[in-house]
């Protein structure tokens, strides 16, 4: 059972991936990264025979089956909101410290509460569409207006909201205030 579980948020190419990994690195063994995408993808590269690998990574790959992994899984998340969440958890390893890096919906937040309570800290990564455009976003109807990307907008209750915008907060700055969240471990 983890001490503390960081829950990260974002909109594309805010910058998820690159603060979990900048912060994995910095607490080497005392955490674990878990992905609510992990499970989606497994399902998907192994029904249509793609590249788990890619489709985790952060280059252009993914994208082209981003649509169809999200109209599947809002159908799983219909039937149990929690489907997604209790497989990434279930196949985490015991460390003091979890991070999960793509929370999504406010029904994931819920289920963590739910089961953690008072262990889970949020977190809302933001940055404006300038600087996530140089970053490789490009608006896509159908994926940047619906659930997945908006359910979160209007969530207000963040433990922490880090500004990943260009020339705003240095990393380090940014994990500092991270591991603020991290005190009384
Ligand atoms: N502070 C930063 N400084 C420099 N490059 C950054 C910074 N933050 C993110 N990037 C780069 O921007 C790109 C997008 O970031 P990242 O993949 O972390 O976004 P994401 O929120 O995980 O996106 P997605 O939702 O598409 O997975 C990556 O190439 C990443 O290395």
């Amino acid at each position: 059972m983890p001490q503390i579980i960081l829950l990260f948020s974002g909109k594309r190419k805010s910058g998820k991936d690159f603060l979990t990994t900048h912060l994995q690195k910095l607490l080497g063994d005392k955490c674990e990264v878990l992905k609510i995408s992990q499970p989606i993808k497994s399902h998907w590269a192994k029904e249509k025979n793609l590249n788990l690998n890619e489709l985790l990574g952060d280059g252009e790959y993914k994208e082209q089956y981003r649509l169809d992994m999200i109209n599947w899984s809002d159908e799983m998340r219909l039937q149990d909101y929690g489907y997604f969440c209790r497989i990434a958890c279930q196949d985490a390893t015991e460390k003091p410290i979890w991070i999960v890096s793509d929370i999504r919906r406010k029904t994931d937040i819920r289920w963590f509460k739910e089961k953690y309570g008072d262990q889970i800290r949020t977190i809302r990564i933001v940055a404006d569409e300038d600087t996530r455009k140089k970053r490789g976003f490009q608006f896509k109807s159908g994926v940047d207006d619906v659930a997945s990307e908006c359910n979160l907008d209007d969530y207000t209750d963040w433990d922490l909201v880090i500004d990943n915008s260009e020339g705003k907060q240095e990393v380090e700055e940014q994990l500092s205030s991270i591991l603020g969240l991290l005190s009384g471990l």
